[in-house]
């Protein structure tokens, strides 16, 4: 069975960063080299660009799981890692992101624009970038920051001028074969059409697009045929066109109850109240055809519908039906402001990431931050430096004091991260309160006299993890 795709499940997974290296320069006769371990190479990205040659979203139906590359590794002799390599994601126009619980992420329209679905992690700091006059050679390196993965949905609204609704086997697929040079399967058996065709229609200055979707069939908005699957398409339109059939064989059918029967399902389905409409009789080729559409022509137009006899066959009428849709159509682009939707880069939310919080659970206390869960992710746990480093860290963003003051021990447990994605420590305060305030051994500090140079160190170290943070923080997407 053919699977109508305009709706798929697409799961991303950005690239890990590299970690970093954490290696000591070894030269003949120089044993105590400096440290030289490189970064890790940033992870690669995920991002879904709109590119007008591709129409559906098939491609994502059949292989739903894409990643980018990870991050290479630093190596010694200061050699940082490789860039993994973005991994771009070509879809349609109008193509519309959602997360797994169907909310709209971003709405892709326009040739180039482009949503970053999944994020690489950064590169892990190697012991080189991590060296200070404190730390003159760690024997540690940060790890890379894991890729972000992602459940999107991604859903195809065709963008078009104008859109084709009736019943199966009305015939609007044909009407797009001979209005444009679309050439869309056509034969006489119902729900023909599974995807939307889409063509392209000049008439006089105006070029317009003209969507034909799957034929509707009563019930249809609650989904029976292929229901809602195609109710979609028409949401961005700017004209309904009914293409209604003088000549079916079912004899429960005519034109007007065939309309009544549309019209009830695109209420149903909402949001289209405002659309003009336009009224297509088609098939008057048929002498029968012709007889109808003379007969149902007057109620039509006293319910206020411009009214157009064709025949997608013959080639008749069709003229004067381009004309039409191209006037309403240039009329509803001048009432609209100028779509300027080209090479947009759209962009998760930027999250505060300067903040962290603290709160008191029961047995626990819990910190959540954006840089606190970072750091963790970053830390190896095996090494007792690098666990050292991160004491500093959190130390140094204010996470021990905000702990004291939520009335926090040593030997609690404090967890860093959500419920399912935490590590948990037993706190070791790396500084007893009120320890700053005491002097060096033997020292007074009523007969102190300032010490510039330790001061001065002082200062220079703080001020140069600030610049690591800063680097590690470089977001090359960020302007
Ligand atoms: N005689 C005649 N036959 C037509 C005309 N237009 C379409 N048909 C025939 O009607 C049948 C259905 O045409 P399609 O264009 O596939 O109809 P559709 O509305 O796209 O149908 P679905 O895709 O199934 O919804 C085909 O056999 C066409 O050849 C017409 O103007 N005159
Ligand atoms: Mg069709």
């Amino acid at each position: 069975m053919t699977t109508f795709v305009d709706r798929v499940e697409l799961h991303v997974a950005a690239g890990s960063g590299g970690h970093g290296c954490a290696s000591v320069h070894r030269e003949k006769f120089k044993p105590l080299g400096g440290p030289d371990g490189g970064n890790g190479g940033r992870g690669g990205d995920v991002t879904l660009v709109v590119d007008q040659s591709v129409t559906t979203l098939i491609d994502y139906h059949h292989h739903p799981h894409r990643k980018a590359t990870n991050g290479k590794p630093g190596e010694g002799g200061n050699r940082s890692g490789k860039d993994g390599t973005d991994l771009v994601l070509l879809v349609p126009d109008g193509t519309v992101v959602m997360d797994s619980r169907g909310n709209v992420l971003a709405d892709l329209v326009g040739h180039g624009t482009t949503f970053i679905a999944g994020q690489g992690g950064r590169g892990g700091l190697g012991n080189a970038a991590l060296a200070s006059a404190r730390r003159k050679a760690p024997g540690f390196a940060l790890l890379g920051v894991p890729g972000q993965s992602r459940d999107l949905v991604l859903e195809l609204k065709t963008v078009a001028d104008v859109a084709l609704v009736g019943y199966p086997s009305a015939g609007k697929s044909s009407l797009i074969s001979v209005l444009s040079a679309a050439k869309p399967k056509i034969a006489d058996y119902p729900f023909t059409t599974l995807v939307p065709n889409l063509g392209v229609v000049t008439a006089g200055s105006t070029v317009f697009t003209v969507a034909d979707v799957p034929g509707l069939i009563p019930g249809a908005s609650e989904g029976r045929g292929l229901g809602l699957e195609f109710l979609r398409h028409v949401e961005r339109c700017s004209v309904l066109v009914h293409v209604l059939d003088t000549a079916t064989l079912e004899s429960d059918r005519d034109p007007l109850s065939d309309l009544d029967i549309i019209e009830a399902e695109l209420r149903a389905y909402g949001g289209l109240e405002d659309r003009p409409r336009v009224v297509v009789l088609n098939k008057v080729d048929i002498p029968d055809g012709q007889d109808l559409a003379d007969m149902v022509r007057p109620d039509l137009e006293a319910r206020g519908y411009r009214v157009f006899e064709v025949s997608a066959v013959a080639h008749k009428g069709l003229n004067e039906l381009s004309y039409a849709l191209g006037g309403i159509v240039a009329e509803a682009r001048a009432a609209q402001p100028v779509q300027e939707a080209t090479r947009i880069v759209i962009r998760p939310k930027a999250v505060d990431d300067s903040g962290f919080t603290v709160t008191a659970e029961e047995g626990l206390y819990r910190v959540r931050g954006e840089k606190p869960e970072r750091w963790v992710r970053q830390t190896d746990f095996a090494n007792d430096e690098a666990v050292g480093y991160l004491a500093d860290r959190l130390a140094r963003l204010g996470v021990e004091e905000e702990l004291v003051k939520a009335g926090a021990r040593e030997g609690d447990e404090v967890v860093i991260g959500p419920e399912d994605d935490a590590v948990v420590f037993d706190w070791e305060p790396s500084v007893a309160a009120g320890a700053e305030m005491l002097g060096r051994r033997g020292e007074d500090h009523r007969f102190d006299t300032p010490r510039p140079a330790a001061q001065r160190r002082k200062d220079r170290d703080a001020e140069r993890d600030d610049a690591q943070e800063q680097f590690e923080g470089f977001d090359p997407f960020e302007s």
